[in-house]
């Protein structure tokens, strides 16, 4: 049965830490069947203010930054919704669609899986999916072991870690920690900043996300959202 990864993120813009996420989910699900990585860009993050770029142009980015790799694909739901994207609203839709057999994990960098507490109806995301976490730096989570995670968090996912190849055998409610090659230092919130500051970023995405970055002229300002694609 195929395995539906979900990478939900702000994206603003993409950079190649979450492409190296994004691979590496896919590679390391692939060894046990197949596996289809969606990128659903958020429409209005919960927790973060007004984005830099607009919604269309962070998925149109995605596209790019995508384009040509198997496996991967950009889902826009959460930009056809109202309100915050709350990703238990997403999980809800992708569970009525895909069944309620299907295995769905839902990725998230250590940084926001220490704070899931914080999340809308969080603990009713394990009903609809597991939750695959990945190592970013400064964020100490371990197979086992959430270093500074919440202690809401800790308590609820003590009885919910598994191995990798185990989120495969049931549809939802188990926690794993994909294995990265090396930590990724990159973050948006640097690479804007490195934008506007004149600072190299080129190298932090690929080049054809660099171009449309330039040629639209997004983040070289305090705030951008010209809504051209
Ligand atoms: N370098 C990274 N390594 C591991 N996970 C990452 C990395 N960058 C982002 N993520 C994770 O990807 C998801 C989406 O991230 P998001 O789009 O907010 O990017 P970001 O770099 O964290 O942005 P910002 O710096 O603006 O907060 C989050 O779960 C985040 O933890
Ligand atoms: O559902 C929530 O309450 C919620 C709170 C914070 C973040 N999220 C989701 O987590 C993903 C990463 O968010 P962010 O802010 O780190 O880009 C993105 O898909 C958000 O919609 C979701």
């Amino acid at each position: 049965m195929t395995m539906m990864i979900c990478y939900g993120g702000t994206f603003d813009p993409v950079h190649n830490g979450h492409l190296a996420v994004a691979r590496a989910a896919r590679d390391a699900m692939q060894a046990h069947g197949p596996v289809q990585v969606f990128l659903l860009p958020a429409a209005d993050p919960p927790h973060k203010g007004p984005t830099h770029a607009d919604a269309a142009q962070r998925a149109r980015m995605l596209d790019l930054a995508i384009a040509g790799e198997p496996g991967l694909k950009v889902d826009r739901r959460e930009l056809r919704r109202a309100g915050p994207s709350y990703t238990i609203d997403t999980l809800l839709e992708l569970r009525a669609e895909a069944g309620r057999e299907l295995p769905i994990a839902w990725l998230v960098g250590g940084d926001s899986l220490n704070q899931l507490h914080t999340w809308h109806r969080w603990q009713e995301l394990f009903e609809h999916a597991h939750i695959l976490a990945v190592q970013r730096p400064g964020s100490h989570i371990d197979a086992g072991a959430l270093g500074r995670a919440a202690p809401q968090v800790a308590a609820e996912v003590a009885s919910r870690w598994r191995p990798l190849d185990a989120l495969r055998s049931a549809p939802a409610g188990g926690l794993a920690v994909l294995p990265l090659q090396e930590l990724r230092p990159e973050s948006s919130t640097e690479l804007r900043r490195r934008i506007a500051a004149g600072d190299a970023w080129q190298g932090w995405t690929p080049p054809s996300v660099a171009s449309y970055i330039v040629r639209h002229h997004l983040y070289s300002t305090a705030r951008q959202n010209s809504g051209s694609l």
